[in-house]
């Protein structure tokens, strides 16, 4: 049965989006991702969500405020992505080796793990940028 991922473009007041490097020893290492994680037995994944953004970034989010815009999956991993504009709360890295707002037009050029390079690409193709930005 794959895993379910969640993750999060979180957008500022400029439309840039939140990345972040996994860090060495992880499956990934060094490429940049959405900041997320696994769904745990019980969870809901936008509970799984708050608790990883609590987890890997230090801030808060509230559940209604996250809306969920695409997702990828190879038979091992289900990666859903949401979108999320309002936090609480600075965000620091504590799961990552380094966090970099990106400029929605340049993410693609970021090294990533295969499933974000099918999200962003979908984003880049079909306009669906236009829900970052808007
Ligand atoms: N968070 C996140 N994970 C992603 C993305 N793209 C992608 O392929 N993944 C994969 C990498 C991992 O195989 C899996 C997430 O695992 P993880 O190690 O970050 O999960 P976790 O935070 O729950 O950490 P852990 O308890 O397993 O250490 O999903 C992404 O954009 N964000």
């Amino acid at each position: 049965m794959p895993t379910i991922v969640v993750a999060a473009g979180s957008i500022d007041a400029d439309g840039r989006v939140m990345m972040q490097r996994r860090p060495a020893g992880k499956a990934h290492a060094g490429l940049w991702e959405f900041p997320g994680g696994k769904v745990e037995v019980g969870e809901a994944p936008s509970e799984a969500l708050v608790r990883e953004l609590r987890e890997e970034l230090g801030i808060v989010v509230d559940v209604t405020s996250q809306c969920s815009i695409d997702f990828a999956a190879t038979e091992h991993v289900i990666l859903l992505l949401f979108a999320c504009r309002c936090w609480q709360g600075d965000m620091i890295a504590s799961a990552a080796d380094e966090l970099r707002w990106a400029v929605p037009a340049y993410l693609a050029e970021l090294p990533m793990p295969p499933l974000d390079v099918a999200l962003v690409q979908r984003m880049l193709d079909q306009r669906r940028l236009d829900r970052f930005t808007l």
